[in-house]
């Protein structure tokens, strides 16, 4: 497909462990209700059906775009578009967050998902919407996709949407091993073609949320996840590479401190950290041989201007500027002055290493 040459590559250059002028940074969450111009969309328009409309999904992916320096953008959709393309209803409810209202009981519900998924066909419009955003940005950074991975899916078309504990969805993983593992695939299958329908529609980085790693220890986490993880990046991987396509990985296991080295070793190019790891000893862990993401606590926004500037250099002074993408450690909060984001994209840019 022929897009408009990117202007800005500081980002995919990070990704793939090549030299930056400046460290580059974007905000997860960074299209979302803290912006007015966002809220004033989401006033006319249902959450999907903002997602489901390329005109909307692609504006409201730009506006963060518009208003500051970032280096991506990050197309504007939902992980739980996934669970809609099995079959499941989801609806995203003001004060409450996502509810789905039939979740799945038992192992013998899996069999009422619409399964095998054409991908192409249920998610066309994210695909549209990447193509559109692509020619929309001109260029002026890139643009990631995304996917919600198995697990995390699981947990919500099991819990019926958010939950403290996770109790229903862990259950599961004691109780149903082998069937857990049935659907975890089905899952992965559904995620890899989604991948690299979004690669090809022009995602120029997919990235992977396992935001739901945080409720399992090492144990489940290496049994259940970790596994479909690294499945899903190799195949993805391969088949886009006999497309002639080459567009870096992020994985994202928030919570999962415990199984950082494992996660490294996984195939990724790029490894999120959420706010709770100290960046030293994340990169003690895993070497250099991979670009780590984050992790800037999203509440050391509401700081002062001096000490969020001076949070946002200590970060930086902890990771370094080699292998590096600035982000918050998990998406900015809904009450977010748009201010605070200036002040911490600008204390990014402005941060300079001694030579060595
Ligand atoms: C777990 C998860 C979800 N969705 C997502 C995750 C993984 C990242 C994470 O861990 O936060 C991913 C996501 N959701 C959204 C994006 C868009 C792109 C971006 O980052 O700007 C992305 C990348 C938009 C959104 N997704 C959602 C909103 C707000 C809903 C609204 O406008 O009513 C946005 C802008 C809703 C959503 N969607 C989900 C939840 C739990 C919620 C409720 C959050 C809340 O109410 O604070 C599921």
């Amino acid at each position: 497909m022929d897009f408009p040459p990117l202007k800005n590559d500081r980002f995919l250059r990070a990704a793939r462990g090549q030299e930056v002028d400046k460290v580059p940074v974007w905000i997860m969450r960074q299209a979302g209700r803290y912006l007015p111009e966002f809220r004033q969309v989401r006033s006319k328009h249902d959450f999907f059906t903002i997602c489901q409309t390329p005109e909307l999904a692609a504006e409201v992916t730009l506006q963060p775009i518009r208003r500051f320096e970032l280096d991506a953008a990050i197309i504007f959709s939902d992980i739980l578009v996934v669970p809609q393309a099995l079959g499941m209803v989801v609806e995203m409810r003001a004060g409450v967050g996502p509810v789905l209202p039939k979740p799945l009981h038992s192992p013998d519900d899996i069999s009422d998902l619409e399964y095998p998924v054409n991908v192409n066909e249920k998610l066309k419009y994210v695909a549209e919407a990447i193509t559109l955003t692509r020619h929309k940005l001109e260029g002026k950074v890139p643009l990631i996709g995304f996917s919600g991975a198995p697990w995390t899916l699981m947990a919500y078309m099991i819990e019926g949407g958010g939950s403290k504990t996770l109790s229903k969805a862990k259950a599961w993983l004691y109780q149903y091993p082998a069937k857990t593992k049935h659907l975890l695939d089905m899952l992965a299958n559904v995620i890899v073609d989604y991948l690299v329908m979004q690669a090809e529609a022009g995602a120029q980085l997919l990235q992977v949320f396992e935001s739901n790693a945080e409720y399992l220890g090492r144990e489940l986490f290496l049994e259940f996840c970790l596994p479909v993880l690294q499945d899903i990046c190799s195949k993805v991987k391969s088949k886009l590479k006999a497309k002639s396509l080459d567009v870096p990985m992020t994985i994202f296991a928030k919570g999962a401190h415990y199984a950082l080295l494992e996660i490294s070793k996984c195939g990724y190019d790029v490894m999120g950290i959420d706010w709770t790891v100290n960046p030293e000893e994340a990169r003690n862990i895993v070497g250099r041989s991979i670009t780590l993401q984050g992790n800037l606590d999203p509440c050391a926004l509401y700081a002062p201007d001096n000490a969020l500037q001076s949070l946002t250099c200590e970060m930086l002074n902890k990771f370094g500027t080699d292998r590096y993408i600035a982000n918050l450690g998990h998406g900015i909060y809904p009450d977010m002055e748009p201010e605070k984001v200036k002040v911490f994209i600008d204390s990014v840019h402005a941060f300079q290493t001694l030579p060595i």
